[in-house]
């Protein structure tokens, strides 16, 4: 498990590892970090051209330092500093008898730098980028050299990942001490480029982390291989309400995904049974109801089901049950017009809104998608997986994890029924909510990767590449 800070959490265990140190040792662990990172990047350090934008607070101190260590080793660099009389007194003098040059933004030499290391702003920013640091960030970005962001790219909010204004488009960043959200997530995540995590001896002082990113081997850890005792009822069985007469294909797509994740047994209730059972001999399916079906120990509700009053008395009939349920794609329809169906449960919900389904739910999502799933998880007493580039999954006591894997690949039609499909068949083995969701939206996003190795993918690609998938992932414990 990965674990993401914000700046209100890091501040305090900074402030309490730096009470056995010297005061500028983190900044020096930073500063070796990030300046051995640039290194690798470059390649060649001796005469390499390298840029540092430098902002008045520690991020600009940063990168300062490591201008300084670049410059021992004979790199010709220059800082642009964008507040001379703020500048981080300590970093200017070592760059200086390293070597470097500070210079007016006119002499950067932008159009011939190999590196440009953004320090203008880390976890200490605030609002969108102001003009002159803009300025400086459209220039700098204009040029050839290799974009590398100290920290956090400036302009993007680090506990959020929202980017109210104009940002520093890092190719790489260098971030120190732990993960920030806004890397992973929201607009910031089209701007870190690749993440880089410099440990500088926080491990042993941080609090629980804001949100969590799950590991291929945390995900694995539920995908275990059935044992000597297990028979077809044993490792949970789902149940499918998806897809029509008319348009089978939610049904299928789900069932097959559900079928393919978990093999055991996988009942399907509803008018696609016809088409479903031609496409998955496996599933047991009634075109009834879902009291039809026969027990199941989760249900997933919504893809391709309507939105009409039959479709809502069957949503109902699933909802008044003890049983963990899915809701998705029109089922969250008919949800947004009868919440009461979802708040008043006791067993757990998961509901899986794209921006359009969570905004007729809850409101705008808005530029923080971390506090827009857990808005909408405590309002209805549920966990809210939104969809997106970055998935996050959130429940009604606040615990959120924010999806690692994927593609855009992925944004295609009918990849959210293999999804809702997944999940069902991870709920039904017993799994609590939030780990399911966010296992599922794991698998499923390796499975969007596996899938496009090998071109442009379609939904069922996704449930075709599962069972290589799951192998891939238990193959890469241990
Ligand atoms: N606290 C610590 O122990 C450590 C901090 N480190 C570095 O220190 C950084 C945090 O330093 P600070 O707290 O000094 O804060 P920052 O340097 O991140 O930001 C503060 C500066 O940015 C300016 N600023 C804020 N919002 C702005 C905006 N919208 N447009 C333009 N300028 C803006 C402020 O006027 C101030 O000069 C981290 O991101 C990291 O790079 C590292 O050296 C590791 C250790
Ligand atoms: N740009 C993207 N990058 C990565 N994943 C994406 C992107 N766009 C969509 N996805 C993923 O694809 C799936 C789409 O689901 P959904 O919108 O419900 O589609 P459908 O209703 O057609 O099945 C979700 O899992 C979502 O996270
Ligand atoms: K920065």
């Amino acid at each position: 498990m990965i674990g993401l800070y914000t700046a209100a959490q890091l501040r305090p265990a900074e402030q309490q590892l730096l009470a056995g140190l010297r005061p500028d040792t983190l900044m020096q662990r930073a500063a070796t970090g990030l300046a051995t990172i640039c290194a690798g990047l470059l390649g060649r350090v001796a005469g390499a051209r390298v840029v540092l934008l430098v902002g008045s607070g520690d991020n600009g101190g940063d990168a300062l330092l490591a201008g300084a260590r670049l410059a021992a080793r004979g790199a010709q660099v220059r800082a642009v500093l964008l507040s001379p009389e703020g500048a981080h007194a300590g970093g200017l003098a070592a760059l200086e008898r390293a070597g470097g040059r500070v210079v007016r933004g006119e002499d950067a030499g932008f159009e011939r730098a190999d590196l440009v290391l953004d320090g203008i702003v880390g976890i200490g920013g605030s609002g969108p980028l102001r003009p002159p640091a803009a300025e400086l960030v459209a220039r700098a970005t204009a040029g050839p050299g290799l974009l590398v962001a100290v920290d956090v790219p400036s302009g993007v909010a680090a506990d959020t990942g929202e980017v109210p204004g104009a940002a520093f488009a890092a190719q790489h960043t260098i971030t120190f001490g732990a993960v920030k959200p806004g890397l992973v997530v929201g607009a910031g995540r089209g701007l870190a480029g690749t993440v880089h995590l410099v440990d500088i001896g926080l491990g042993g002082v941080l609090p629980a982390p804001d949100a969590v990113q799950l590991t291929d081997a945390d995900v694995a850890a539920h995908l275990d291989a059935p044992g000597a005792d297990d028979d077809k009822y044993s490792r949970g069985v789902v149940g499918v309400i998806a897809g029509s007469a008319t348009y089978p294909g939610a049904g299928v797509l789900c069932t097959g995904a559900a079928l393919r994740t978990r093999p055991g047994l996988v009942r399907y209730a509803g008018t696609a049974a016809a088409g479903v059972t031609a496409a998955w001999p496996e599933a047991l399916v009634t075109s009834g109801r879902p009291g039809d079906a026969g027990r199941v120990q989760a249900w997933v509700a919504g893809p391709g089901m309507g939105t009409d009053d039959d479709a809502l008395s069957v949503l109902a009939e699933v909802l008044v049950t003890d049983l963990p349920v899915v809701v998705d794609a029109d089922g969250l329809t008919l949800v947004s017009r009868h919440p009461e169906l979802v708040r008043d449960r006791s067993a757990p919900t998961v509901l899986t809104p794209h921006d359009r389904e969570f905004a007729r739910l809850f409101g705008d999502v808005g530029p923080d998608r971390l506090a827009a799933a857990r808005r909408g998880a405590a309002e209805l007493g549920c966990t809210v997986l939104l969809k997106g580039d970055a998935t996050v999954v959130a429940d009604a006591t606040g615990r959120t994890h924010v999806n690692a894997t994927g593609t855009p690949w992925l944004a295609t039609a009918g990849t959210g029924d293999v999804l809702a499909g997944v999940l069902g068949a991870l709920l039904a083995t017993g799994l609590p909510a939030a780990e399911a969701a966010a296992s599922a939206a794991h698998l499923h996003g390796r499975a969007g990767q596996l899938a496009a190795e090998h071109g442009p993918l379609i939904a069922g690609d996704l449930v075709r590449r599962l069972p290589e998938t799951v192998a891939r992932l238990r193959g890469s414990v241990g």
